[in-house]
């Protein structure tokens, strides 16, 4: 069984990569980072540590890579080849890998395969397979697009594991928190389809895509934006200060009043989920830097993500979103100069001014109760967070 896997990185490596061997795929790499790459394809191998007391270590076998960029022809191959392809890559990224994959899917039907495919975008967003399938068939023609129908499949998943930016001398090492959840929409794939071990299949993905962006990754946004504007470096740091996370506890009630109401969650196993997150956020064996949680705010301020998204629903519920809104103050106060979603953010303020800028990016039009919301809190965040940023800087 062979897998081709969009995305050498983090997750890639520490999660996808790992799962799809260890259930007896030939997993293929493909990456633009051709250090990884040639990396990869020299030693066949790579080791998968948890950070846990025990620090378990994994090596994954029977590995190999190619590069995105130089190999483009043996990738479609790959991809023709292949009874898998996984991607993670970051969604914002899927538009650049699609001609590819339809490069491979043209080869494979018009090659005659009646071999079912299946495509799963793990990315953190709601719908990233669905995404991905609508940036493909724009690359494929009539005839191809009548046969994809049929037999390539485009589930969508939702994707848990904490895997924060690797420094080792390894270059293809790396290190993983010990909890992980793949949950992957069984009603959107072909019958007769091999299991991956280690994930779920499940009939409807909404609750768990939203239990997971909607916990999970706003608790995490939220912890990077305030932690940010305290001045602290790493999400550790952060979660060690009582005040910022009893701020994060307070958006997770507000996302997770939503999900109770509109996915008939049990409050109590709910509310055991949201510690048990925090406790994940705290994690004392991972390093994780508030630059990367907090990283492409433009994407994560976007309609469909984790913070507008709840936040909307929470006002059409009438239920509480003003923690959320100061998540959203936060992540436009997120001017780390790396990112260039923040550069652009922090241009788009200055040149079209902070309400339009909040309209622009989250959709949600001024004078809305949301919107006043964010305004409100990021004139509250702005001068007392930079005094007090300046202040730890010095310290
Ligand atoms: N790290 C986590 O904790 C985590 C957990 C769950 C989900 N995710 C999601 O997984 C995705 C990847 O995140 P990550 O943390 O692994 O990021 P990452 O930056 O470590 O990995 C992304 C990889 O994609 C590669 N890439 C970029 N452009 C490419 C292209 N055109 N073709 C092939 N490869 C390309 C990069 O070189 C990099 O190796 C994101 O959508 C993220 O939201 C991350
Ligand atoms: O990957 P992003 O940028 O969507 O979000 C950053 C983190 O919150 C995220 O990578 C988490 O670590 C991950 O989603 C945990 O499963």
């Amino acid at each position: 069984m062979k897998a081709v896997h969009f995305g050498a990185g983090n997750i890639g490596r520490g999660f996808i990569g790992l799962l799809l061997s260890q259930s007896g795929y030939e997993v293929t790499f493909v990456d633009v980072n051709e250090r990884v790459v040639r990396e990869l394809q020299e030693r066949g191998e790579y080791t998968v540590t948890l950070a846990s007391e025990g620090r378990e270590t994994v090596t994954v076998r029977g590995v190999t890579a190619l590069s995105s960029a130089l190999q483009r022809e043996e990738v479609a191959a790959a991809v023709a080849n292949s009874h898998l392809i996984t991607t993670a890559v970051g969604v914002s990224i899927l538009k650049h890998i699609a001609d590819v994959i339809a490069e491979g899917v043209s080869q494979r039907l018009s090659g005659g395969s009646t071999e079912p495919l299946h495509i799963i975008a793990c990315e953190n967003a709601i719908g990233g397979s669905a995404q991905l399938k609508e940036l493909v068939y724009a690359k494929l023609d009539e005839e191809t697009r009548k046969k994809a129908d049929t037999l390539i499949a485009f589930p969508n998943a939702a994707v848990d594991r904490i895997v924060p930016l690797q420094q080792h001398e390894d270059i293809l090492k790396v290190v993983v928190e010990p909890f992980y959840e793949w949950v992957v929409d069984a009603s959107q794939m072909i019958p007769g389809y091999k299991k991956v071990e280690g994930a779920l299949y499940v009939d409807n993905l909404e609750p768990y895509i939203e239990r997971k962006l909607f916990t999970v990754n706003t608790g995490h946004c939220s912890a990077a934006y305030l932690g940010y504007l305290r001045g602290y470096d790493t999400i550790q740091q952060a979660m060690e200060d009582e005040e910022l996370t009893a701020k994060v506890r307070e958006v997770l009630e507000e996302t997770g009043a939503v999900l109770v109401h509109k996915h008939g969650l049990d409050p109590k196993e709910h509310s055991k989920y949201i510690g048990k997150n925090l406790e994940r956020f705290r994690n004392p064996a991972l390093t994780d830097e508030v630059s990367r949680v907090g990283r492409s705010p433009i994407r994560k301020l976007s309609p469909g993500d984790r913070l507008v998204s709840p936040a909307m629903q929470a006002y059409e519920r009438d239920l509480s979103f003003t923690a959320l809104a100061r998540s959203m103050a936060g992540a436009l106060l997120f001017d780390v100069k790396e990112d260039p979603e923040a550069a652009e953010l922090q241009a788009t303020i200055a040149e079209a001014g902070l309400e339009a800028t909040i309209t622009l990016y989250t959709g949600i039009p001024a004078g809305h109760e949301i919107h006043k919301a964010v305004l409100k809190h990021y004139n509250d965040l702005s001068p007392v967070h930079a005094l007090k940023r300046d202040a730890l800087k010095r310290a």
